[in-house]
């Protein structure tokens, strides 16, 4: 690599005196293409772009004719040639430059306009992979980087949304575009080839099953700015990756304001552990853990079992539901102050008694994501990151081994299973305490288990005498706990508070000494094998 001989004289306005047009998403084509021509800027184009702009009156020239070499291989080389590449990547400053340009019959290239074969969409809509490598661009992204390279003299626009910014410079400017938005042009550019090529590389790996591959891409785009972070000092911002997995990312937004980070994160939370239940389920998320959480068959009966958890906590909170908004739902929902609503679908009447609550953010998603269904999560750490699995792991009553002299009844089995699928979306330590399929007790995110356990039956305690009633609600109700009671205070601690059967991972090496104590305490005991660590 040698550095091009001469000072470098980028300057402000570089007329644009030729452009090559290449899009396969045809969006604004033909404006641009006027526009363009109305000043005088000779218009180059490929096979497909070539038509369109011919067909709407544009004088344009085939870049096969320009080139004298036409489209071969079904499009595979189009652009390919150093009339073209020369185009674009001489420095105009360069008196070698500009030599091998007379010499070689090459007429310079000022503005690049591309968009690439549409490979993430063909992806996501599950084509064969003979097509998904078909729409794999190559003389796309070697356009866009030729032209990024040189945007000096340059401009690149690789996403119809730019197009206006550079109508409007080049008016402001009698034709030409500054340095300062060619430079920002290009560093657009090559966050899309290296997006383009993360999304390549994503596919082929998962095609070859390497999900630990030796180097990690993946592409983003930005959704929308937020007002700010976690926290008022921090400046966020919100992108979807090319996974269509239904949820937050998926979601439209039907009514309210706009979405906060905190918002985002307790949503998604909600949504995914609505998600996990074939019955109807409701779920009210505060600081992404649930206050509240119930399956049942009617929606708004099953609303008012959540609710009843920890009304203090659900002011304010996200609710999730897995089954369409309803009317009588809805009316419930309109009685409390909540951030976000989200549902795979509303009827017209929920709509309508929700639009009084102007602020509320009302979503649908349309579907539900699968629980089971394999995928990764990935964690920031100061200098790298963690990537795992998400965890898509379930227990089903097939999976229990049933540890203490007495086996679970069938509502305790029942309320067990729930119990442990919501511990999974609690914060670690998590104990859940839940009876008749609604939480009556959470305990999230202590450095001990036994706390954990001591505060989800204060909780039970508490609600259950504000609401006026005699006897704590922990009573007569089973508890789940994330991972294993590594000693049996956690567990008696339980038994205390009244519950009657206890779902865990086992695993412990004390689980003898818990065991021992649940008979002792007449409690029904069953391991999962499985753990569910959240944090
Ligand atoms: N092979 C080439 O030389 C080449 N040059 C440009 N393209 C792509 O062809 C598409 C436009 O094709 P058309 O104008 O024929 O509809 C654009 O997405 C552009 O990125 C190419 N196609 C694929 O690699």
């Amino acid at each position: 690599m040698t550095a091009p001989t001469g000072r470098r004289t980028a300057t402000d306005d570089i007329r644009i005196t030729r452009a090559l047009l290449s899009v396969s998403d045809k969006a604004g084509l033909i404006e641009l293409g006027r526009f363009l021509a109305a000043r005088g800027v000779e218009l180059l184009s490929t096979g497909g772009s070539a038509k369109a702009l011919a067909q709407a009156g544009l004088a344009v020239k085939e870049v096969a004719t320009h080139t004298g070499f036409p489209e071969i291989m079904d499009g595979r080389v189009k652009t390919l040639h150093p009339k073209i590449h020369g185009g674009i990547l001489a420095r105009r400053d360069s008196a070698e430059h500009r030599a091998a340009m007379t010499a070689h019959d090459i007429a310079p290239i000022d503005l690049v306009v591309i968009n690439l074969y549409p490979f993430e969409a063909t992806v996501a809509k599950g084509a064969a992979y003979e097509d998904c490598v078909e729409n794999i661009d190559i003389g796309g992204p070697a356009l866009i980087r030729a032209a990024a390279k040189n945007h000096d003299f340059v401009a690149v626009v690789t996403d119809p949304v730019d197009y206006d910014a550079l109508m409007e410079e080049m008016t402001a400017k009698g034709g030409g575009t500054s340095l300062a938005l060619r430079r920002r042009l290009a560093s657009l550019a090559y966050a899309r080839t290296a997006a383009y090529d993360a999304a390549i590389a994503r596919w082929m790996q998962a095609e070859e099953k390497d999900r630990f591959p030796r180097r990690f891409v993946l592409g983003g785009e930005r959704r929308q700015m937020l007002r700010y972070g976690e926290n008022p000092h921090q400046q966020a911002a919100f992108y979807t990756t090319s996974d269509r997995r239904p949820g937050i990312a998926t979601a439209r937004q039907l009514q309210g304001k706009e979405l906060s980070y905190n918002n985002l994160n307790d949503t998604d939370a909600a949504f995914e552990l609505v998600a996990e239940f074939e019955a109807p389920a409701v779920a009210i998320i505060k600081h992404a853990n649930p206050c509240g959480v119930a399956i049942g068959k009617d929606l708004a009966e099953i609303w008012e079992r959540a609710l009843a958890c920890d009304p203090v906590s659900a002011f304010g909170g996200i609710v999730a539901i897995n089954r369409k908004l309803e009317a009588d739902l809805a009316e419930r929902l309109t009685k409390l102050f909540l951030e976000v609503v989200i549902a795979p679908e509303v009827d017209e009447n929920a709509a309508a008694l929700l639009a009084a609550k102007g602020n509320l953010r009302l979503l649908t998603t349309g579907a539900l994501p699968d629980p089971a269904a394999p995928g990764l999560s990935l964690k920031l750490l100061s200098g790298g990151f963690l990537l795992q699995d998400r965890d898509n792991g379930r227990i089903a009553a097939r999976d229990l081994k049933t540890v203490t002299k007495r086996k679970p009844t069938e509502r305790e089995l029942a309320d067990l299973l729930f119990a442990f699928r919501v511990a999974k979306h609690v914060k670690s330590n998590a104990i859940v305490y839940a009876r008749n399929g609604a939480t009556v007790g959470i305990g999230a995110g202590q450095m001990s288990r036994v706390d954990s356990s001591r505060i989800a039956a204060w909780k039970s305690r508490e609600m259950a005498e504000a609401a006026g009633e005699k006897e704590s609600r922990a009573k007569g109700s089973v508890v789940a706990s994330d991972a294993f009671f590594p000693f049996a205070d956690g567990l008696l601690a339980a038994a205390e508070a009244g519950a009657t059967a206890v779902i865990q991972p086992g695993g412990s090496m004390r689980d003898e000494d818990v065991i021992k104590a649940a008979d002792e305490a007449g409690l029904a005991m069953v391991f999962t094998g499985m753990r569910h660590f959240r944090h």
